[in-house]
C-alpha cells in the first residue's frame, strides 16, 4: 500500500467511525457556528455599550444584549462540550466492540502473530485515545476554523489589502505547520508501537512471575521492561519535541501578520488611505485571530497524534474474520459488528451433522482427512499428505514421536487451521462448508493444557454449554469421578477455580476440562494428552470415561502414555508429519518398528504396558504398516 492509498485508507476508517454520530455532529457543528457567532458579536456588543455611555443614550438594551450574548456562548458552549463528549465515548465504545469480536473471531494464527500485550494496548490504551482525538480534536479543529474564518471575513470587509496580507504570512506558515503535523503523526505512530510492546512485555512478566520469581530472574526482566520502558520514553520525547515545533511555524506567520500590518497600515495611515478607527479595529481582530490559531494548533496536533492510534486500530479491523465464522452464529453479532458471511450454497443444513437414524448416523458421525498437507510456515509442511477417517463410534488413538504433529491433527479437524492442500470433512461435507460454531459444538477438543477460565467450578463446566441442566452436569461429574471431590468443597460447585485455575490441582484442571466437552455431547471428542497430569486413580477414572463415551462417539486421544491407550480400537502411528502404519497394539507392536520404539521408551516407567516378548527385527524399521482393519 502506498502512503497516499494508506492515507486514504486511514481518513476512511475515520470516516467509518464517525459516520453513526453524524447528526449529533450536526448538531454539534450548528452549535459551534452559533456560538462562534455569539463569541464574534461580543466586541460589537461591547462597543454598543460604551457608545450608549458616551452619548448617554439609555443602557438597558445595549446591556441586555450583552448580557444575552454572555449567556448564549456560555450555554451553547456547554451543550456543545457535552455532544462533543457524548460522540468521543461512543467511537471508543464502538471501537472496542468491533476490535473484540475482531479479535475473538481472527484466525488462530492471527493471535500468534501477534504480541499479547500489544493486542491488549491497542484495545484498551488506543481507543481511549480517539475520544480526545476524533470528538474533542475535530471539533476544536472545526470551531476554531469557523471562528478564524468569520474573523478573516470582517477583517476582509475593514480593509481588503491588509487581509490579504495576513492571509498570506498565515497560509504560508500554515503550511509548514501541516508538514510538522504530518511529521507528529509518524512520531505518534513509534510511540504507540513502542507503548504497545511495553504493554506485551509486562503482560509476559507478569504472566510468568512464578518462573521469575524461582529462576531468581526479577533484576534481569527489571533491567529488560526498563528498557522497553527507556524505549517508549525516547519516543515519548520525540512527540514532545515535534509537538513543539508547531508552535514555532505557526507563530512566525502571526507575527509576520503583526508586522505587515503595522508597516503598511502604518504607511496608509500616513498618506490618509486607511482612516484610524479601521486601523484599529482590524489591529482588535488580528488580536482576536490569536486564540482559535493557537487551540486550532493544539487541536491539530491532539488529532494527528490521534491518527497513530486509528492506524492501529484499522490494522486489525482489517483483520478478516475465520472463514465462514459468522455461519450459524445466532445470537453473537455485537453492535456494529462486522459483515456477516454469507453461506455458500452447498452448506449442510445443521440437522445434517445430527443423528436421526443408523445409516445417516454413520455418515454424521464420520469425520476425513483428505490427502491434507498443513504447515504453520508455507514452505515447511508439519503433515504431509495425511490421509485419516474416523468414526462413527470407537477409541483411536494419535502416537508418534513429538514434534511428529500429533496435536496439529486435532486443530485440523476443529479448523483451528486450514490445509494447504487437501480436505478435512465432516459427514461427507467439506469442513469449510459448515458453520464454524456448529463443527466445533460437534468436535469437541479438550486442549493439551486443559485451561480453565478464572469463575466457579461450575462456569467452567458449563462454559461450552452454558443451558446445561444441573442435572447433565452431575452426570458428566459422575462419569469423571468428580462428584466426590466436588462435594466436598465449601461451596461445591460455586467454589472458585482461582486465576487461571491456580486454586485447583493439575488433575482437577484436566477433569473439568474434559468435563466441559463432554457436556456439549460432541459426535467427536479430541483429547490432546489427556492423562498426561492425572495421578493413577483420576487417570483410571478418565480412562474408564473415555472408553465408555468411545461406545457412542469416536473418541480421538493424542496421549504420550501408551497405558491408556493401548485398549484403543485402533492406534494411528504419526512420524515426520506421515501415518506411517495404524492397527490395534498388539499388530503394531509386532509389526512397526517405530511403534516399537515408543513403546521400548515407556517399558521402564510404565509396567502397564503389555509387550509381547518376540518383538521384531529392528532392521524392519522402515516398513510401513497397515491393519487389514483399518484403513
Ligand atoms: N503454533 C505453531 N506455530 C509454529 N509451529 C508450530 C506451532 N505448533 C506446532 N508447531 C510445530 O509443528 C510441529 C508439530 O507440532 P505438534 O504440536 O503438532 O506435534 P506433536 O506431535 O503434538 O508434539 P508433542 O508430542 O511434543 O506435543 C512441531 O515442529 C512444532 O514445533
Amino acid at each position: 500500500m502506498t502512503d497516499t492509498q494508506a492515507n486514504e485508507h486511514l481518513y476512511r476508517r475515520t470516516y467509518h467511525l464517525l459516520r453513526p454520530y453524524r447528526v449529533t455532529l450536526a448538531l454539534a457543528a450548528v452549535l459551534g457556528i452559533l456560538g462562534t457567532g455569539a463569541a464574534l458579536a461580543q466586541p460589537l456588543a461591547i462597543g454598543e455599550v460604551v457608545a450608549a455611555v458616551e452619548v448617554e443614550r439609555p443602557l438597558l438594551w445595549p446591556l441586555l444584549v450583552l448580557f444575552a450574548l454572555f449567556t448564549l456562548d456560555a450555554g451553547i458552549g456547554a451543550f456543545h462540550v457535552y455532544l462533543v463528549g457524548r460522540v468521543g465515548a461512543g467511537v471508543v465504545l464502538d471501537s472496542r466492540l468491533q476490535l473484540v469480536d475482531r479479535l475473538l473471531r481472527a484466525p488462530l494464527a492471527v493471535h500468534l502473530d501477534n504480541r499479547r500485550g500489544d493486542l491488549f494496548t491497542r484495545a484498551v490504551a488506543d481507543t481511549s485515545l480517539l475520544r480526545t482525538a476524533l470528538a474533542q480534536g475535530l471539533s476544536t479543529l472545526f470551531v476554531s476554523a469557523l471562528m478564524i474564518t468569520g474573523t478573516a471575513v470582517i477583517m476582509l470587509l475593514i480593509d481588503p489589502l491588509l487581509a490579504g496580507l495576513v492571509a498570506g504570512c498565515l497560509i504560508v506558515s500554515g503550511l509548514a505547520s501541516g508538514h510538522v503535523a504530518r511529521r507528529l503523526r509518524v512520531v505518534t505512530a513509534g510511540l504507540r508501537e513502542q507503548v504497545g510492546e511495553f504493554g506485551d512485555a509486562c503482560q509476559r512478566a507478569l504472566a510468568g512471575v512464578q518462573t521469575i520469581k524461582l529462576s531468581r530472574a526479577e533484576s534481569r526482566e527489571a533491567r529488560r521492561l526498563g528498557e522497553r520502558a527507556r524505549s517508549a520514553h525516547r519516543g515519548g520525547l520525540r512527540v514532545a519535541a515535534t509537538n513543539a515545533a508547531l508552535y514555532p511555524a505557526m507563530n512566525v506567520g502571526v507575527q509576520a501578520s503583526f508586522g505587515v500590518v503595522f508597516v503598511v497600515g502604518g504607511a496608509r495611515l500616513s498618506t490618509g488611505s486607511l482612516a484610524l478607527p479601521e486601523f484599529s479595529a482590524f489591529l482588535l481582530y488580528l488580536f482576536y485571530l490569536l486564540s482559535p490559531i493557537i487551540t486550532g494548533i493544539q487541536a491539530l496536533a491532539i488529532v494527528q497524534q490521534g491518527m497513530a492510534s486509528v492506524g492501529r486500530i484499522s490494522s486489525l479491523l482489517d483483520i478478516e474474520p475465520e472463514e465462514h465464522a459468522a455461519v450459524g452464529d445466532q445470537g453473537s453479532e455485537p453492535a456494529r459488528a462486522p459483515e456477516a458471511v454469507t453461506p455458500p450454497a452447498s452448506t449442510p443444513h445443521p440437522a445434517q451433522l445430527d443423528t436421526p437414524n443408523e445409516d445417516s448416523s454413520r455418515q454424521a458421525a464420520t469425520f476425513t482427512l483428505d490427502h491434507v498437507t498443513f504447515g504453520y510456515e508455507p514452505d515447511a509442511p508439519v503433515l504431509d499428505d495425511v490421509s485419516l477417517e474416523l468414526g462413527p463410534r470407537g477409541l483411536v488413538a494419535l502416537v508418534g514421536p513429538s514434534g511428529s504433529g500429533k496435536s496439529t491433527v486435532l486443530g485440523l479437524f476443529t479448523r483451528l487451521w486450514e490445509p494447504q492442500s487437501g480436505r478435512v470433512r465432516v459427514a461427507g461435507h467439506d469442513a469449510n462448508e459448515l458453520p464454524l460454531s456448529r463443527l466445533r459444538e460437534r468436535v469437541a477438543f479438550v486442549e493439551q493444557d486443559s485451561p480453565v477460565l478464572d469463575g466457579t467450578i461450575r462456569e467452567n463446566i458449563r462454559y461450552a454449554a452454558p443451558d446445561a441442566s444441573d442435572q447433565e452436569v452431575e452426570r458428566v461429574l459422575d462419569r469423571l469421578n468428580l462428584r466426590t471431590w466436588v462435594e466436598q468443597l465449601p461451596a461445591g460447585l460455586d467454589t472458585p477455580v482461582g486465576e487461571a485455575g491456580a486454586a485447583i490441582s493439575g488433575g482437577q484442571r484436566q477433569r473439568i476440562a474434559i468435563a466441559r466437552m463432554l457436556l456439549c455431547e460432541p459426535t467427536m471428542l479430541l483429547l490432546d494428552e489427556a492423562g498426561s497430569q492425572l495421578d493413577a486413580d483420576s487417570e483410571r477414572a478418565v480412562h474408564a470415561a473415555v472408553r465408555d463415551e468411545a461406545r457412542r462417539r469416536v473418541v480421538l486421544v493424542v496421549a504420550h502414555r501408551l497405558a491408556s491407550v493401548v485398549d484403543a480400537d485402533r492406534i494411528v502411528v504419526l512420524d515426520e508429519g506421515r501415518i506411517r502404519a495404524q492397527g490395534t497394539h498388539d499388530h503394531l507392536v509386532r509389526t512397526d518398528a517405530v511403534y516399537q520404539r515408543i513403546v521400548q521408551t515407556q517399558l521402564d516407567s510404565n509396567s502397564e504396558v503389555t509387550i509381547p516378548t518376540d518383538l521384531p527385527n529392528p532392521g524392519k524399521e522402515d516398513e510401513r504398516s497397515e491393519s487389514p482393519l483399518h484403513h
